[in-house]
This record gives structure tokens, sequence and C-alpha cells, in this order.
């Protein structure tokens, strides 16, 4: 019926070709391109398409239409107070930081000034600047195509300068074809025609009568935009479903945690750098945390002599543990308090059986923020506990994991945890931007595993996994992940 209102249009006009913006008069515009692709389908129309190319002005060009070019600026300055020259250096009372270099390259390359020992100075204050000009001429008349080799080199030059930018355009004119003009010759009478064919078609019969339009799966439509998940969201299940079906079991353990659970049982000394303000978030309320009294004595002396139950088993840190600052609390600064939780919760017969486990989730760090840091992000763990598993295992798996995640080349080098030994970092390659760190990993010490009674090896690794999401999603911004951005969100 459409396609029928739309010949109609063409016959009652009687023009042979329309642009979009013509027809929308008639027919309702969402309907136009579907209906001509139709009519071209069928040889009617023919649909011709033109790209053009249209110039925007950008917030910066508004401004120079209402207040002029920044070289403008310092001549409308120095005429207003009576003056033709001015030091370079007190330029900075009437542009911006960051638009004074670019004004005095334009000034000398216009010819308008010219500079002598650190003064400019004005040939003319009265001078025309095609450069505004064209400007306000586009703003007129955006399409490209109606200037000059000339104009369109300042054009270009505009565009360098920020004032534009180039946006393409496509415009469509619909034109009957010989057979289309036969056609629309008779008179066109639109039929009633069934889109959706109810229950009262069927029972009524007036199925029988009507026309019932085939689906064209083919022809476009406006594009919608149903609702979906936060990229965010969708990344960290994806990740879990690649860890699920490597083996690995999902644990969560508390945000507000124990500098016991966070650091102490992590082998890291009670003066580690790592637990200053500057990292850590400590936190006034609640003030303590209950910490499990018999492993806090173990932890204590392996952090005192290292020994456990009177056995060496390492030099320990050689200094006075304090029970006090095991029970602070803080914003768990690493997801390794989840994987070490785990550990410790383990029965003597659980202990007897192997371990894959992972933990996706928050953790805290008193950091600056900027373009790669948050002082809230996530992180992305797992362990790995087995008689027999080694380093080499540690690296496989990881490069497994990576290359699952869509991470071609992966590389590692030696690292330093407290808390793993041997240790490691690894690398991913990323076209464009080279090698980037992404996560670090190793065998958790003796020290850490002795105070748990734990006798198999355990393999350990953590994910920035803000950074990951980031690298997934090309962004260069840690905050772009936060701000939802909704034109960024319809299309990721
Ligand atoms: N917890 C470490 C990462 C890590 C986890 C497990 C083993 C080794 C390193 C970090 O936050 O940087």
């Amino acid at each position: 019926m459409d396609e029928k209102r739309l010949l109609k249009v063409f016959q009652e006009t009687r023009k042979e070709i329309m642009d979009v913006d013509e027809l929308s008069k008639h027919i309702e515009k969402e309907k136009i391109m579907r209906t001509a692709l139709w009519l071209s389908g069928k040889e009617l129309v023919d649909i011709i398409e033109n790209k053009e190319s249209i110039a925007i002005l950008t917030e910066e060009g508004k401004k120079v239409l209402e207040k002029g070019l920044p070289e403008r600026r310092i001549a409308k300055y120095l005429k207003e107070n009576d003056l033709t020259s001015i030091p370079i250096k007190d330029l900075k009372n009437i542009l911006d930081k960051d638009e004074i270099n670019a004004a005095l390259g334009n000034l000398k390359k216009k010819g308008i000034a010219k500079i002598e020992k650190g003064n400019i100075i004005f040939e003319s204050l009265d001078y025309e600047d095609e450069e505004e000009i064209l400007l306000a001429k586009l703003k007129e008349n955006p399409h490209l195509s109606l200037y000059n080799e000339k104009e369109r080199k300042i054009i270009e030059n505009l565009k360098k300068r920020g004032f534009i930018k180039i946006d393409e355009k496509v415009e469509r004119k619909i034109k009957l074809t010989e057979k289309g003009k036969e056609y629309i010759k008779n008179p066109i009478e639109i039929k009633e025609e069934i889109t959706q064919l109810t229950r009262e078609d069927i029972i009524g019969g007036r199925w029988r009568e009507a026309y019932i339009r085939p689906y064209d799966v083919k022809i476009p439509v406006e594009e919608v935009y149903p609702a979906k998940m936060h990229p965010l969201t969708r990344i960290i299940r994806e990740v879990k479903e690649v860890l699920i079906s490597m083996g690995f079991k999902e644990i969560k353990s508390p945000i507000v945690e124990t500098e016991f659970w966070n650091f102490d049982v992590l082998f890291e000394p009670q003066d580690h750098p790592a637990r200053e303000m500057q990292d850590t978030f400590f936190l006034k309320y609640p003030t303590e945390g209950d910490v499990p009294e018999d492993l806090l004595k173990k932890v204590k002396s392996i952090h005192e002599d290292g020994t456990i139950d009177g056995v060496k088993v390492s030099e320990g840190w050689k200094y006075k543990f304090d029970e006090n600052v095991s029970r602070r609390t803080v914003l768990r600064t690493h997801t390794t308090a989840s994987s070490i939780r785990y550990l410790a919760s383990l029965s003597e017969e659980e202990k007897e059986k192997p371990h894959k486990v992972f933990c996706i989730d928050r953790v805290f760090r008193n950091e600056a923020i900027d373009y790669k840091h948050l002082p809230e992000f996530y992180q992305c763990e797992g362990i790995i506990m087995d008689d027999n598993v080694t380093f080499d295992n540690l690296v496989g798996i990881l490069k497994e994991f990576l290359n699952r995640l869509g991470f071609e080349k992966v590389r590692f080098r030696p690292a330093y945890f407290p808390f793993t030994e041997p240790s490691l970092e690894a690398e991913v390659y990323l076209e464009g931007k080279g090698w980037l760190e992404l996560l670090g990993a190793g065998m958790f010490r003796p020290e850490v595993l002795e105070p748990l009674g734990i006798k198999k090896p355990v393999l350990a690794w953590g994910i920035g996994f803000s950074r990951l999401a980031m690298l997934k999603l090309g962004l260069n911004d840690i905050r772009d992940l936060h701000k939802n951005d909704l034109d960024w969100l319809k299309r990721v």
C-alpha cells in the first residue's frame, strides 16, 4: 500500500525525481526509503545516492564567529587601547594559553603582523581575514561542494585549527524509471492491505479478499537500541564463562577486610610501604575486625622468626609483629584476600583435594584519579591447588586464559610479590599500543601456605580487570568505563 501511495505522489505532483525531504511532505519519512527500496526491486524507481561533505562548526568555531579568531582578538585589543604593537608575553592577558602559539603562527603566515624582539607589530588593525569570512559562509552553506579549490584549502586549515568538523552525509533521491513512468499513466487504486493477520481476519473471512503483504526481511528499518547490559557487566560475565569453562569455581569475600587477611596472611610485613596511607584506605568504623586467634599466632611467628610450631620454615621478617595492627580494618586492596580466605576455610579433608577457584570483584586503593587510575576498580583473581602443579603450568594456564580472552600475543617476565615465589608479570600485545602489563602471578610461598596447613603447591594470579575491560572495549581512559555516555553505550 505504501508503495502505491509513493507512486501516487509522483503521479499527482507530475515530478520524475524527488528527494526524501520533498517526499516526506506526502508520506511518513521513516517509510520512504523502505518503500523506495521495494519499488526499486520491482524496477519502478531508481535510488540515486549522493555523498556530500558537510562542514559543522565546533564549539571553538562558534566562539570564533562571535568573537573573531585569536589573532583578531589581539588586533581588537590593540585598537581599543590605541596601540599598534604588544609584547608577546602580554598575550596571556588576552588569549587562553593554548591559543597563543597558533595566533602567533597565523599572524606571521597571513602577513598581518611581524614579530620583532619579542613584540608583535601590526601592519594594520582593520584587515580582512579569509578564514573568518569563510567560517561565516560555512555556517550558512555547509555543503563543501559549493566551494572552489582555494576556499577548500582554507577550509582544510579551519579543520586543522579545530573550528569545524567535516561530516559525510548521504543524500538520496528517488527517480521514476521508464517502467515506473508507464505504471503511473494508469489510475492507481489503493487497496486495503493486511500486514498483520488477526484472529478476526481469519474467522470473518477478511483474509480471502484483502491483500496479504509478504515479508521482506532485507528491507532496512530504523535502528532500534534495545536494553542491554552495561559493557563492564558483559565483560565480567564473559570472563566468568571462560574461567568456568576452564573448570574454576567462583568465590567471594568481604569488601571491608582486616589487615590480617589483606596483608598479614600474605606474608606482607606490617611496615610494608603498600600498607601506608597513599595506597590503602584505612577505616574508622568498624575499628576492629575478627581474626582467627589460632592462625594469628602462627602468622605472627612466621613474620617474626620464620618458625611455625617451633619448626623453621623461613628467615621471617625479624620485627615485632603487632596483633592490633592485624585487627585494623581496611577496604580490601586486592582480591588475593579472597583467595587466601578460601584456602584458610578448607577442612582437613578438603585440603587433600585439588581446587580451582576465582573471584572477580572490586578493590580499593587511595590513588589520584587520572586516565589509568580510579580509587575503585576491578580485579580478577584465581588460584589452582593441586599435587605437582608447577610454575610452567602457571605460564601455560595464563597463556591459555589470555588467548581465550582474545589476546594472541602474550609474554612473561619475572616480578616480585611478597606472597609468591617465583613470581611473574604477563604482558599482552595490542596493535598500535605495544606491550601492556596486565597481570601478576606466582606460586604462594611456604610462609603463606604453612600456617594454613596446606601441603600442595598453589598457583595464583591477579588481573587488573578494569584494565582488561578497557583494552577489550578499546578505551584509552579508565573513567570512560563509568561515565555512562549514552552514545557509547548504544554502540558497544
Ligand atoms: N595481588 C596482586 C596480584 C597478584 C595476585 C596473585 C599472585 C600474584 C600477584 C596485585 O594486586 O597486584
